[in-house]
């Protein structure tokens, strides 16, 4: 793997929200970790600043992620700032002289990553005329960090991806997916491959479903407009939940190369039982928060959100069985559920084994607390494996306990940031922890069809009250199957002692 650290960074949309309160920390925290060689930024965006306002912005975005930190102004030194309106074919020729300029000043080979933190509209485009502009002429390596969405369906990611392919190869594209980036999400494929207790039960013998829940308690802020065309089910599950799924679901790679990996994970996708029409209906649960209370504040339902039409037919919610036929897992549900203005702001896998055959202990003639395993992913990092043992003191009682692992004190401190990660990889070439076009293309496939289904009716929303976990039609879903949500809530308690 590349491990060329030396870089020119162009960010597009370098007065955006996201270069600020994200790519800006993690690449101070790079900086302060010495993890950069030499470097140097330039930040693209309409609006008319000098350079120095510039780097006063790159400061205070730090300051307010982080507190005030050393080295500050050396850091921000290596921040230019260049007012250019992408939509503008002629601007780009002016930003080529300036960025060859910056690159021979620091010495930096050549090398450049291009950061699109742009609306999705521009991304094409930008592409299109790094190449046809000449940017993307250097004598190092260049790459594309593209942030979501990747396109609003199959047929427009298809279209996107070959904007961007006519001028960057595969190889070149980072496509972001920051829950990727997440260090219990990176931790999945250490539980498993490097385990002897887990790997030879993880199967369809052995687990009987899994669970992931995603749930916030924002609402939709400022992104109505932005979210009126996506959905929970476009924003959250196309791309965050389905990775987990590929993560959860993989064969163990031949080695942990980028490709080994991505391979495994397509495979997954390619495995994904696709559901259409009425069927979707078995599957898949859609929701939309009404008004509601969330810590003690009275909030308004969605249809009242800014930039939000009245009677929106757009869910923020959604819950679903994913099937996956293939030998592993034949038979064993993956319900997955994530959506906006619920009860609590929690990540978590639950992975539930299969009863023992009899329950020997106290009242034989209920069956034991299953085995669990929760991978806390956020706000609390960390591992539980629910067992059952012997009360102290009793006959032969058996009761839960737990065995707990959580990233507290220094090693959550310590703990990178997702973009600060992302960004890291990306520097040194290694791409394994974003998208390759096979799984976004595969996962559009699949969610294409439950998008089509649902707009061809119009929901009953709101369906469910703000601060709760979702419709009942999701707690529905599993009870139909005999099972029910494990409670993120009290899944919490041991971790966060
Ligand atoms: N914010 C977040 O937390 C997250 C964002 N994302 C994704 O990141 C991307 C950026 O989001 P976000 O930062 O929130 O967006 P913002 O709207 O905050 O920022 C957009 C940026 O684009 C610039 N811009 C807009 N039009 C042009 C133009 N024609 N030419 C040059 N610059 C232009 C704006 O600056 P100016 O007005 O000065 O031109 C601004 O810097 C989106 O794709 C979003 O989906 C993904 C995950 C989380
Ligand atoms: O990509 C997105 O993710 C956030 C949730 O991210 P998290 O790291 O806070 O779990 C979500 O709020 C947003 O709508 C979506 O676009």
């Amino acid at each position: 793997m590349e491990q060329n650290r030396t870089s020119l960074i162009m960010i597009f949309g370098a007065t955006g929200d996201l270069a600020k309160r994200k790519l800006f920390p993690s690449l101070y925290r790079l900086f302060s970790k010495n993890k950069m060689d030499k470097f140097a930024v330039i930040g693209v965006a309409r609006r008319a600043l000098s350079n120095e306002d510039f780097q006063r912005s790159v400061k205070e975005s730090v300051i307010s992620a982080l507190g005030n930190k050393e080295n500050l102004d050396e850091f921000v030194s290596h921040f230019y700032y260049q007012s250019h309106d992408v939509a503008d074919s002629s601007s780009y020729v002016s930003l080529r002289k300036f960025a060859d300029q910056i690159d021979e000043n620091y010495e930096l080979e050549g090398n450049r990553i291009f950061y699109l933190a742009m609306a999705p509209e521009f991304f094409g485009p930008i592409a299109l005329h790094l190449k046809s502009d000449g940017l993307t002429d250097v004598k190092g390596y260049k790459r594309l960090v593209i942030e979501k969405p990747f396109g609003h369906d199959l047929e427009s990611a298809k279209e996107l991806n070959q904007q961007i392919r006519s001028a960057f190869s595969e190889k070149e594209v980072y496509r972001i997916d920051h829950y990727l980036g997440k260090e219990m999400v990176r931790n999945i494929e250490v539980i498993r491959f490097a385990n002897a207790i887990f790997e030879p039960l993880w199967n369809n013998r052995y687990i009987s479903n899994i669970q992931i829940t995603s749930s916030e308690t924002l609402g939709v802020e400022e992104r109505g407009r932005y979210y009126e065309t996506s959905g929970a089910l476009r924003d959250m599950l196309q791309n965050h939940m389905m990775q987990m799924v590929a993560l959860l679901a993989m064969e163990p790679p031949i080695s942990l190369t980028t490709d080994e990996v991505r391979s495994e994970k397509v495979r997954v996708f390619r495995s994904l039982r696709t559901f259409e029409g009425e069927e979707v209906k078995q599957y898949f649960v859609r929701g939309q928060y009404g008004e509601g209370t969330i810590q003690d504040e009275k909030v308004p339902k969605y249809r009242d959100e800014a930039m939000v039409d009245k009677e929106s037919n757009t869910e923020t919610f959604v819950a679903g069985k994913i099937m996956i036929d293939n030998f592993r897992w034949a038979g064993v549900p993956f319900y997955i559920r994530t959506g906006k203005r619920m009860a609590t702001k929690s990540t978590k896998i639950v992975v539930q084994f299969k009863d023992i055959p009899m329950n020997l202990y106290y009242q034989p003639e209920k069956m034991l607390n299953p085995n669990l395993l929760v991978i806390h992913i956020q706000p609390e990092e960390g591992i539980t494996l629910h067992l059952n043992a012997k009360k102290a003191g009793g006959h032969l009682d058996a009761q839960e306990v737990k065995l707990s692992f959580a990233n507290t004190g220094i090693h959550a401190m310590n703990t990178p940031e997702g973009y600060e990660k992302l960004l890291y990889d990306c520097m040194r070439g290694d791409a394994t922890n974003f998208t390759h076009w096979d799984e976004v293309a595969y996962s559009w496939a699949f969610v294409d069809k439950i998008s089509e289904a649902w707009e061809k009716t119009k929901a009953e929303f709101p369906n469910y009250e703000s601060g709760t976990m979702g419709p009942k039609a999701a707690d529905e879903l599993l009870e139909k199957d005999g099972f029910f949500w494990w409670p993120v809530t009290d899944l919490e308690v041991d971790i966060c002692k």
